[in-house]
């Protein structure tokens, strides 16, 4: 199924403070954003909602001078205070439908897909792009049920035309692939917040998806 136009984004920067091997995670996202991340998502697992917001306001600050958009994961009291530009949620978070309903000013609702059944359902209809969640099980986030793989990505494709984006362990070996299996954006935590430098990782990330479209 040909894929939506309305994400323009190929490859996403997740992040968070903890994942930022003690460097100021400001300087990590305005790196990445210099070697090609044109989509960042602030992830906070461990912080209350206070600490959040301040680190996202932080954070805004840096995309907004980019023009890159902000997706905040889960919080949805920090997203709309930010103003954020979306959110992205999973199948235990708060449902896209509610989502849309409480937040009325036009956000981008993210949505992650675990399981083949969940690409019918309602909350996946009410959502604008889909996490492939995850290609590969990753250490960065272990509470995931199944790895799609590359064929996975090819499954999902043929069925929906929602913008698709690649997480779970994907790096400079993987992420070409993921692009001609019909994934649209390769979303990343450690191999840009893990590298010696983030923005060549995320230069030569760019450049493989480019060369792979
Ligand atoms: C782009 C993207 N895809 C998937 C996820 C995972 O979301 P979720 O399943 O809600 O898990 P947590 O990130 O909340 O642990 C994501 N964050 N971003
Ligand atoms: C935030 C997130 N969501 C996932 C999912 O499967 O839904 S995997 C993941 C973390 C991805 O980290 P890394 O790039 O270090 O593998
Ligand atoms: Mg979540």
């Amino acid at each position: 199924m040909k894929p939506d136009l309305l994400f323009p984004y190929r490859l996403y920067l997740v992040i968070s403070e903890a994942d930022c091997q003690g460097r100021d995670p400001l300087w990590v996202a305005e790196q990445a954003i210099l070697g090609g991340v044109d989509i960042v998502q602030l992830r906070e697992k461990q912080l209350d909602t206070d600490a959040f917001l301040l680190n996202a306001a932080r954070l805004k600050a840096v995309t907004d001078r980019y023009g890159v958009p902000l997706v905040i994961n889960d919080n949805l009291a920090v997203a709309v205070q930010l103003g954020a530009w979306g959110i992205h949620v999973g199948q235990r978070d708060l449902p896209p439908s509610l989502i849309r309903k409480v937040w009325t000013d036009g956000c981008s609702v993210g949505y992650s897909i675990e399981q083949p059944e969940q690409l019918y359902s309602k909350e996946t209809e009410a959502s604008d792009y889909l996490g492939i969640s995850p290609v590969f099980s990753t250490a960065t986030k272990t509470d995931t049920i199944i790895e799609w793989g590359t064929d996975g990505i090819r499954q999902i494709r043929q069925r929906t035309s929602k913008p698709l984006i690649a997480i779970g362990r994907m790096d400079r070996t993987n992420a070409a692939d993921a692009i001609r299996a019909g994934a649209d954006c390769i979303a990343v935590v450690s191999a840009i917040c893990s590298a010696d430098s983030p923005r060549d990782a995320a230069a030569e990330l760019k450049e493989l998806i480019n060369n792979a479209l």
